[in-house]
């Protein structure tokens, strides 16, 4: 930042959800607790933070958003760490959709911002990968952006950080920082992740921080990791 007064400490919580849901907001929980006790004041969490990534997970671990166990444990984090806690994404079930949402809450408690997932992660790469969120997912509708003492935040979910328009709308209303929690692959994660981040910087001059879920081998779908921050230079 600019200023010293504007400086502030942000971090990126690369946890590993497995298929228990009631210990995977226990570990999320303790990381958080863990970068706020070492001068984080604002900190993401990565996509789908309570639930491994999958459409066969979705309808099984989707929870209502702000009611759900997950938000709930959210907001209170939020209240006792007195951080900005951008709630990764869950997946949300909203009348008779899910959606792939991402919850912000502030050191007070308080909902700052909803976000659903704007841009869909349907790809198939002959003999690599093939993925097709929108069997399950709906999409959203709205760039969500947050405010914060420092600087306005804007937000994206994973797939998102390739549309650069989406970037340069946030850029255009002010923003200073993007986070787009995130869960890259093993066939576009080497290729593409780090090079969006920084293109999305460059182009934008914001920070950027891409948090991802950690790498877990056996899992279905193995994520890359890497989570990062870039600046506008
Ligand atoms: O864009 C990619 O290569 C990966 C996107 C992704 O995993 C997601 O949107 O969840």
């Amino acid at each position: 930042m600019a200023t010293k007064a504007q400086k502030f400490r942000l971090a990126l919580v690369q946890c590993l959800p497995g298929s228990n849901k009631v210990k995977n907001l226990q570990r999320a929980a303790e990381m958080v607790r863990e970068a706020a006790s070492n001068g984080a004041q604002v900190v993401s969490l990565p996509e789908c933070f309570n639930s491994p990534y999958g459409t066969r997970y979705f309808p099984e671990y989707c929870e209502p958003v702000p009611d759900g166990d997950s938000t709930r444990m959210l907001s209170e984090l939020a209240k006792e760490t007195k951080t900005y806690l951008i709630g990764g994404s869950i997946p949300e079930k909203y009348q008779d959709k899910i959606y792939n949402t991402c919850s912000v809450f502030g050191p007070d408690g308080n909902q700052l911002a909803l976000y659903r997932k704007l841009h869909l992660f349907d790809i198939d790469v002959p003999g690599k990968i093939k993925f097709t969120e929108s069997d399950v997912l709906s999409p959203g509708q709205t760039p969500q952006t947050f405010d914060t003492e420092w600087c306005k935040f804007g937000l994206g979910i994973c797939y998102d950080a390739r549309f650069p328009e989406l970037a340069g709308l946030y850029r255009n209303r002010g923003c200073k920082v993007l986070v787009y929690p995130g869960a890259f692959n093993m066939t576009t994660g080497p290729a593409h992740w780090e090079l969006l981040a920084r293109a999305r910087s460059v182009d934008c001059q914001v920070y950027t921080a891409f948090c991802s879920v950690a790498r877990d081998e056996s899992a279905t779908y193995v994520a890359w990791g890497h989570s990062l921050i870039v600046s506008p230079w």
